[in-house]
């Protein structure tokens, strides 16, 4: 009976499975082993089934036709130790509080009128940035270079503290968060990590990676710094940011007679604030810092943005939200990096509530859907214009890929995910990757420091939960705008 046939995939190891094939950069192995197994991969992690998906069709087969189905996440350490138990947006199960929390984001957070409420502070932070830039850089452009991620992930992160708490959270002396920026970098490593005793429940008292280790470490050290922003505006009397908001909603629900099963929990904010942090930093920095290496990679591309830009923005202002529909060059850039360097190139996992077929196969119960983001982007099938190359044109009238977009939609591009549990914060992802690859590109001209030359750099990956850069982008910018507009 063709329905109960399982999918191909790899013959495991005993007790773990393919665990130990997974090797350092699980998404490239997943990908190899789709090339020769087919788009449905069936793999084993210790006694967990995992489905692997790696084409659009059947990515689309997974997220659309059986969404429903796959509505919640798999238990893991990382939701246990780091995000409460469940207790946040992220690895809620799909029911009223997974709802709650998500509509609270998506209508004070990323509707178009909460983005619209914030975009002065966007774009502040994003003048800032350029003014650091501007400092660093030297006439000649010699200098040793800056760290681009670095600065662009700082922008994100402060321009969403803002919105959230109220306040930056980098380079803030008075925030008690010094060390924010490697937390969430440290977080998403270990986040990343496919933790043995996740699927093996034998092994997990032994935490043969150190991983539970170091994330109930981070957790201490987050909810220490959660717990000092919620007591600090449980004093403030204007509403001013997110968390103001969040705290008066609870306050409202605990007054009404009948709480409608909203329960709102202090532990709940102090979730959904560290998803927010964590989601949203480094998967829109390292989105940004790509962007760039690509550009400096090749001139030619980087020089055809900068006319874009110049043509519509001028050179006496910096690029504003507004500029952005206005660009299409600049989006496709955007789009073409998250196909080649998708910020979660595993997504994020979900679970098969019950058995369902997908291609022919069945797809038991309890199984892991892992859908390899990555490895759709590099699909032939899907992206007939040399699949490995950096074109944006590919997007663009005439393209081959012409009108594909990121939202959700397209399944070949689906960087931010697919379905109901799609990204809920990608209206302000995008927008910040668009708007700070289009600054950068717009503001400076980028040299590598002395001695690299643009052919040989390294694009060399390190995974995690984010796919960020294995060397951090260094070069040099020079400010080729009038200087009224660095001021
Ligand atoms: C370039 C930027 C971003 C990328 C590529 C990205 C990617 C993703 C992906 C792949 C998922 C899982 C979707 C699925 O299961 O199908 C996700 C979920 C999520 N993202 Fe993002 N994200 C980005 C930015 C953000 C931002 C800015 C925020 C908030 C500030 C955010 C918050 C979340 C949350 C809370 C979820 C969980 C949604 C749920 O489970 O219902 N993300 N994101």
């Amino acid at each position: 009976d063709r329905s109960r046939r399982l999918p191909p995939g790899p013959k495991g190891w005993p007790l773990l499975g393919n665990l130990p094939q997974l090797g350092p950069k699980p998404h490239q192995t997943l990908h190899s082993l789709s090339k020769f197994y087919g788009p449905v991969l069936r793999l084993r992690f210790g006694a967990v089934d995992v489905a692997v998906a790696s084409s659009a069709a059947v990515a689309e087969n997974f997220l659309r036709v059986h969404d429903s189905n796959f509505s919640s996440r798999p238990p893991s350490s990382g939701a246990k130790h780091i995000a409460y138990n469940c207790q946040d947006l992220v690895f809620a199960p799909h029911g009223e509080r997974w709802r709650t929390l998500r509509r609270m984001c998506a209508l004070h957070l990323f509707s178009g009128r909460a983005l619209e409420r914030f975009r002065h502070v966007r774009a502040g932070e994003v003048a800032r940035m350029v003014r650091g830039l501007a400092a660093a850089s030297s006439p000649e452009g010699t200098v040793a270079g800056v760290d681009v991620g670095g600065m662009v992930n700082a922008c994100a992160a402060n321009a969403l503290g803002l919105a959230v708490v109220g306040r930056r959270v980098f380079d803030d002396a008075d925030c008690g968060a010094e060390e924010f920026e490697g937390m969430v970098v440290e977080l998403m490593k270990v986040a990343g990590v496919f933790n043995v005793g996740d699927f093996v429940p034998c092994l997990d008292w032994l935490d043969l990676q150190g991983v539970v280790a170091k994330m109930k470490k981070l957790h201490r050290r987050f909810d220490e710094f959660l717990d000092k922003l919620i007591a600090e505006h449980r004093a403030l009397t204007n509403e001013r940011d997110m968390l103001s908001m969040m705290i008066r909603l609870k306050k409202e629900e605990e007054e009404e007679e009948d709480r409608n099963g909203g329960m709102l929990t202090d532990t709940n904010i102090k979730a959904l604030l560290l998803n927010l942090f964590t989601a949203g930093t480094d998967t829109t920095s390292s989105t940004v810092e790509w962007a760039l290496a690509q550009l400096i990679r090749e001139p030619g591309l980087l020089f055809k943005a900068q006319n874009e830009l110049d043509s519509v923005v001028g050179r006496a202002r910096l690029v504003s939200e507004s500029d952005l529909p206005n660009l299409p060059f600049l989006q496709s850039v955007v789009k073409e990096t998250f196909r080649l360097h998708p910020p979660t190139p595993l997504s994020l996992p979900r679970i098969a509530a019950a058995d369902c077929e997908v291609d022919g196969y069945l797809i038991r119960r309890g199984s892991t859907l892992l859908v390899n983001v990555y490895a759709i982007g590099r699909d032939p099938a899907s992206w007939p214009d040399e699949p490995l190359a950096f074109r944006p044109e590919r997007f663009l009238s005439g393209g081959r890929n012409e009108g594909v977009d990121v939202k959700g939609n397209d399944f070949e591009l689906i960087p931010f995910g697919a379905g109901r549990r799609i990204c809920v914060g990608m209206s302000l992802g995008l927008r910040m990757v668009q708007l700070m690859t289009a600054t950068l590109v717009h503001a400076f001209e980028w040299r590598l420091p002395e001695g690299e030359v643009p052919e040989e750099m390294e694009m060399e990956e390190e995974f995690g939960l984010t796919l960020r850069r294995a060397q951090p982008l260094v070069a040099c910018p020079l400010p080729r705008l009038a200087p009224e507009a660095y001021l």
